[in-house]
């Protein structure tokens, strides 16, 4: 198994002539000697939004999750091509609900790669925070306790988090569940927004409006990569209807 970052640069096609972000060939990953991804092989564009699509169990967290460099692969090579460490927004967040953090508090944390817990906030820090919490709509929300939240609210929050890291890669694993329609629309809108701003996203969905206003889908079952390309040509009823249909 390999795992190789280049030396950090622009991720752009134009600007370094790479043609991808990250490449995987033939990754295998699982849980104490369980696999949840068999020998998956494809290619991330940057500057792109590619949507993670498949039934509950297919292997898209575990592939966002070796993707961000917290699960380790068992087989393969993944290859980032230059960049800064990802931004990965998990499923339910790293921040218990438990934890007396208040909304801002919650979005500085996506600072600490950059400053350390201890270290006290630049102005650029405030800054990519203000930014963050303006983007997600929740700045009137900044001083409210994490716990007290909607789902929504606090997966917006969540998003923020990801989002003042100001990495140049960010993986959101289902970003648009728990959210009401009109929120559900304005993160899809900010997807594409955050590609014409330098980043290349990736994100688990269950959502197909989502999916279908990626650039590209990775279509997965039972661990494997079934298909990969634009949704328009992926998304199909047929195909989704054997996507999940039982094996
Ligand atoms: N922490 C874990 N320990 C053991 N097995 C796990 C763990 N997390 C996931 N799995 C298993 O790995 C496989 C892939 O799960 P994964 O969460 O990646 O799927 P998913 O497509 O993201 O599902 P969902 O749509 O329900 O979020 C499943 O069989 C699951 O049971």
């Amino acid at each position: 198994m390999t795992i190789m970052f280049n030396k950090p640069g622009p991720s752009s096609t134009a600007v370094d002539g790479t043609t991808f972000r990250i490449r995987f060939t033939e990754l295998s990953a699982g849980y104490s000697g369980h696999p949840a991804l068999h020998e998956l092989s494809a290619e991330i564009r940057p500057l792109t939004t590619t949507a993670l699509v498949g039934p509950n169990g297919s292997g898209k967290s575990t592939l966002l999750g070796v993707l961000a460099g917290v699960i380790r692969p068992t087989g393969g090579e993944l290859h980032h091509a230059g960049g800064r460490p990802p931004a990965f927004v998990p499923q339910r967040g790293a921040v218990g609900d438990a934890l007396p953090l208040t909304v801002r508090q919650t979005v500085e944390m996506g600072r600490w790669g950059e400053r350390g817990p201890w270290r006290r906030l630049t102005r650029q820090d405030r800054a990519a925070v203000d930014s963050a919490l303006e983007r997600l709509d929740i700045a009137d929300l900044a001083a409210r306790q994490l716990g007290e939240l909607s789902g929504g609210q606090r997966q917006r929050a969540l998003i923020a988090q990801g989002l003042a890291q100001e990495s140049d890669l960010l993986l959101l694993d289902e970003p648009t569940t728990a959210l009401d329609p009109e929120a559900r629309e304005r993160i899809a809108a900010l997807l594409t927004e955050l590609v014409d701003d330098g980043v290349t996203v990736v994100h688990a969905t269950h959502d197909l409006d989502a999916a279908r206003s990626a650039d590209a889908c990775l279509l997965l079952r039972e661990g494997r990569l079934v298909d990969q390309g634009r949704p328009e040509r992926l998304l199909t009823p047929s195909t989704l209807a054997r996507i999940w249909q039982p094996a």
